[in-house]
Order: structure tokens, then C-alpha cells, then sequence
């Protein structure tokens, strides 16, 4: 892993995230290259982290033992004929981190028989506590799964499937879920807010107070329904509460949500594919 050179083919949010946690991990900037179009995204990026950016994506796929594409899925199709000449059987190892498009078609622009994984990762990679699913197809060997594999786990938890299909539920419950999280964070501030708090205390007790309950639903060996219930007093506040998200639909919306979320993924599978 250490002596692994990392292309990424797009420096937006999930790149960054991405380099942040490795240069965090001990890779070294010089084993990380980043080709952008925009100059203000590798400036940014070199400043940050010291490593060298490209407007070329053949330049920088060319140098990489493993190429990340970590452009917008509708940009795929373009990005990936581009380097097709860089790909093919026996050659280096593509690693997708697009929502939605298929493995199947991102070889077929690429070149039938490369090694591709496709990965679905979220932006906590930038502290390394990002969590990622990952989906080989039937080109890559043992030796490239690994080397996707500690790419990922360098950045967070990793979680292979043996479905491609299992890769849009976990776009939908850990790649967008973030924002989930982030959201809910808002809303609690502004509800302190509302409550007479200033909105930087209610800022700070919602986000340390999300950071506490995730740390200890990690490490405890209790299931966070248990967790819950030991927060909950019976004919107390917590259970006032809790009572008002159940009658308002929690659980359906987040059903609901999550289904649209895994929805869309198939949307953007289909009508990218036929590229
Ligand atoms: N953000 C997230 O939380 C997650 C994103 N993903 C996936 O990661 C991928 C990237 O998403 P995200 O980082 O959010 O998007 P961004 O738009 O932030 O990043 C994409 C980057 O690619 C650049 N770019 C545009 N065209 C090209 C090109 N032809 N060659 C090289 N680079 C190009 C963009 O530049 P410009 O801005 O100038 O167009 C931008 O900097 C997507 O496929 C998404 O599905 C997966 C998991 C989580
Ligand atoms: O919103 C998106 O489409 C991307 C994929 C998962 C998170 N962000």
C-alpha cells in the first residue's frame, strides 16, 4: 500500500476527502496525483496536502498504479473513453467511486477485461472514519482487491458485497448518509436555537452531542434500540419527545428516503448505461 502511486481523476469533495485521510494514514504526497480541469481545485489541493495536480487525466492515469475516477457519474462516460487506452486486460486497476454506474459499463468504455472496483465510499474518509462498500468485478486479481482494499480501509471501515445491486443500498444508507447526520445536526441547532440557546452553543451540543451517541453505539456492545432505551426515562423527557418523531413518521421517512435515495441510483445506472 505504502508504495501504491494513486491517480485520481477528479479533485472535487470525494477526492479531497479521500486524500485527506490518506495523507493522514503515512502516504506520501509524492504517491498521490490528482487530474482536475479546474485550477482552483489543484491549488487548493497542493496547497493542502502537498501533492502534484494535473489538467491532464492521461498524465496522471499513466503514472498510477491504480487510477480512481472520482468524477460526477454523468461525467463518466467521457472520463473513462479517454483513458481507454490506458486500460485493458492485465492493466493497471481502475477503482470507481461514482454512484450508480455499473461495473459492466464503466468496462465497456474503458476496455473489456480491465480490472475495475467499484467503491462506494463517503466524505468521513477525511478523518478517517469514512465507511465504504466495495464491489470487484471479475478481471481485478487478489493482489488488486487488496491494494483497493487498504486504499479504503486507510480512510475507514471497508465492506466488500458479492452483489453490485448491494452497492446502491449502501449509497443510499452510508454514501449519502452523512448528509443525513449533517442535517439532522442542523435541524437540532436550530431547534436550540428556537429554545433560547445561542446558536453556536446549540451548534456545538448537537454536533458533540451526535459525535458522543456514535462512539458510543461503536464501542458499546449493546444495540443502539438499548442504548436508546437507557437515555429514555420512563414519563420523561427524552420519551415526550421520541413520541412526537414516531407520530410525525420517522421510521417512514427514513424509509422512504432511503428507498429514494437507492431509487435514484438505479435511475443514473440505467440512462448512463446506455451511453
Ligand atoms: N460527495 C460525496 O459525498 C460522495 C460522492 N461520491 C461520488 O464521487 C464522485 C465525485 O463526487 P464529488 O466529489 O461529490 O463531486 P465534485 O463535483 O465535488 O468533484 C468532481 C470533480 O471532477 C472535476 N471534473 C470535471 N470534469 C472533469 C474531467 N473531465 N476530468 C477530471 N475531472 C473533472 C470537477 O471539476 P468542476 O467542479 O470544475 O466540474 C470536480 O472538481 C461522484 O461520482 C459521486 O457519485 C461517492 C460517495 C460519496
Ligand atoms: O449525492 C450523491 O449522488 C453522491 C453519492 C453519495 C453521496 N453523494
Amino acid at each position: 500500500m505504502q508504495d501504491l502511486t494513486i491517480g485520481f481523476i477528479g479533485g472535487g469533495n470525494m477526492a479531497r476527502s479521500l486524500i485527506g485521510g490518506l495523507i493522514a494514514d503515512g502516504v506520501a504526497a509524492e504517491n498521490i496525483m490528482v487530474a482536475d480541469p479546474d485550477e482552483g481545485h489543484c491549488r487548493a489541493l497542493t496547497a493542502e496536502f502537498g501533492i502534484a495536480t494535473r489538467h491532464d487525466n492521461a498524465a496522471v492515469a499513466s503514472t498510477a498504479d491504480v487510477v480512481v475516477l472520482a468524477v460526477k457519474p454523468q461525467l463518466l462516460h467521457e472520463v473513462a473513453t479517454g483513458l481507454a487506452e490506458l486500460a485493458g486486460p492485465g492493466n493497471r486497476l481502475f477503482l470507481s467511486v461514482a454512484a450508480g454506474v455499473r461495473a459492466a459499463d464503466i468496462e465497456r468504455w474503458l476496455g473489456e477485461g480491465t480490472p475495475l472496483v467499484r467503491a462506494m465510499p463517503n466524505t468521513p474518509a477525511l478523518v478517517q472514519s469514512g465507511a465504504t462498500g466495495l464491489f470487484g468485478n471479475a478481471n481485478t486479481t487478489e493482489q488488486q482487491r487488496e491494494a483497493a482494499e487498504a486504499i479504503l480501509r486507510a480512510v475507514g471501515l471497508t465492506l466488500w458485497v458479492d452483489e453490485e445491486a448491494k452497492l446502491d443500498a449502501i449509497t443510499a444508507i452510508s454514501g449519502s448518509g452523512p448528509a443525513y447526520f449533517f442535517a439532522f445536526m442542523e435541524a437540532l441547532e436550530g431547534a436550540g436555537e428556537k429554545l433560547g440557546l445561542e446558536r453556536e452553543q446549540a451548534r456545538l451540543l448537537a454536533v458533540q452531542t451526535a459525535f458522543g451517541a456514535a462512539k458510543m453505539a461503536l464501542e458499546s456492545p449493546d444495540e443502539p434500540g438499548t442504548l436508546r432505551e437507557r437515555v429514555t426515562s420512563p414519563g420523561g423527557t427524552t420519551e415526550r419527545a421520541l413520541e412526537v418523531l414516531e407520530a410525525g413518521g420517522m421510521r417512514d421517512l427514513v424509509n422512504d428516503a432511503t428507498a429514494a435515495a437507492r431509487e435514484r441510483a438505479g435511475e443514473l445506472a440505467d440512462l448512463l448505461g446506455e451511453n
